[in-house]
């Protein structure tokens, strides 16, 4: 069996969205997730100019071979977007073996270890008034396990705080890409938030009780002596996770804050190979690993990474947001729900108007993800849907301190 067509759409149904649709001889079609938040167009034209060609006449069934293919023939390995032009490819065979198998992935993956997998949504609020409703509704929805992340006072945005109310249909816990020319600033200061956090879980835990798993996003702002302060001084608080304490790239700053907190960690929703890991892993500096499987080459590394993160007891909470697009996001479901070290999922729940263009099968039934069982991934991409949401430049926002230095987002 051969491939015949390799095809890039790029289309915005709400939010920007790379989708990569191999098609076989037999007329069999895979999709995959190529989504870079604020970069979509490079990796649509790494995949479009440089890949698309190299997949015509390839065996459709030999994914691990192809994805050693592209990972090694480019010569120039890792990186953001060729990551995820191989994750791309690497889900689109994956969901076409699962169809011609007539099985859902994780299935191909060794089958269901749970019956569920437990997720996490956002919640936010601007105080903590507002910040308890949107508690109140996720728990409503059916989360059993949340997000806290509030505005700090003095500050005029803080990553992580929905901005207004959804339009129904909208339903965004946050979404930080600002479509535009330019990326929006936004500012920060370090010490006030770090007085202000652990009043604010103080708040949360006095009103929902000890035992709702809560969880918080550093979002790369500390340096590892400020988060190794901040995950002490939220120990009282239990929380499930804090993650991205620091800028992910400094592996041995993790060290300094492990030696200072029992706050687990979680990191890793901007690595991009199994070896961006290699440190935290093999020397227990994190809880948990953020790898989205869009971001990290697809279904194969995410597995192969969960497998070597097995070994040293730490599980997986894979990156959600709505820039994994439904393709991506059911791809790690299947992993999920197959490996033995699963942890937790993020889900904040795409559109009504993404929903139209991907047509998913997983269920989020009290406070459970499942991929579905249809054969494959499990997603539709339905191509005259997306034509009717052309691409909208959109950039992610950034930060400056008060005295206009540029800091981490
Ligand atoms: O934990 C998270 O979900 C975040 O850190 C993301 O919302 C992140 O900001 C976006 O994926 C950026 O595109």
């Amino acid at each position: 069996m051969k491939i015949v067509a390799a095809d890039v759409f790029v289309t915005s149904p709400s939010r920007n969205f790379v989708t990569l649709r191999i098609t076989t001889e037999d007329g069999v079609t895979g999709i995959g997730d190529a989504t870079l938040n604020g970069r979509e167009l490079a990796v649509a034209a790494y995949l479009k100019e440089h890949v698309a060609q190299l997949l015509i006449g390839k065996d459709p069934h030999r994914i691990e071979d192809t994805w050693q293919f592209l990972y090694r023939s480019s010569y120039w390995r890792r990186g953001p977007v060729t990551m995820a032009a191989i994750a791309a490819v690497d889900m689109a065979l994956w969901d076409i073996k699962g169809k011609l198998a007539g099985m859902p992935v994780y299935q191909l993956l060794g089958g269901a270890s749970r019956n569920g997998l437990r997720a996490y949504g956002h919640a936010s609020g601007s105080d903590i008034e507002s910040l308890f409703d949107s508690v109140r509704e996720h728990l409503e929805l059916g989360y059993k396990s949340i997000r806290i992340q509030t505005a700090v006072p003095g500050i005029k945005a803080v990553y992580g705080v929905a901005a207004q109310a959804q339009a129904s249909g909208e339903r965004y816990d946050y979404e930080p890409a600002g479509r535009g020319a330019f990326p929006v600033e936004e500012d920060w200061d370090t010490r006030a938030y770090l007085r202000h956090l652990p009043t604010v879980f103080e708040a949360v835990r006095n009103e929902f009780g000890p035992e709702l798993p809560l969880l918080h996003d550093g979002h790369h702002r500390m340096t590892p002596i400020q988060a190794a302060k901040l995950g002490k001084a939220l120990e009282p608080y239990d929380l499930f996770w804090l993650e991205d304490c620091t800028p992910a790239e400094n592996q041995e700053g993790l060290r300094l804050v492990r030696q200072h907190t029992t706050t687990p960690l979680a990191i890793g929703e901007i690595f991009n190979t199994v070896w961006d890991y290699q440190t935290l892993i093999k020397e227990q500096l994190i809880d948990y690993v953020r790898a989205a499987s869009t971001h990290f080459g697809g279904i194969s590394p995410l597995k192969k990474v969960m497998d070597f993160a097995a070994q040293y007891q730490i599980k997986s909470g894979f990156h959600g947001p709505t820039d994994i697009s439904p393709v991506g996001f059911a791809a790690q479901l299947h992993v999920g729900l197959a490996i033995h070290n699963y942890g937790i999922q993020e889900y904040m729940q795409h559109s009504d108007k993404t929903n139209e263009v991907f047509e998913q099968s997983m269920t989020f039934v009290d406070g459970y993800l499942h991929p579905g069982d249809k054969p494959g991934i499990g997603v539709e991409f339905n191509e005259e849907a997306a034509a009717a949401y052309p691409y909208q430049q959109a950039y992610l926002p950034y930060n400056r301190l008060v005295d206009g230095t540029v800091h981490d987002w």
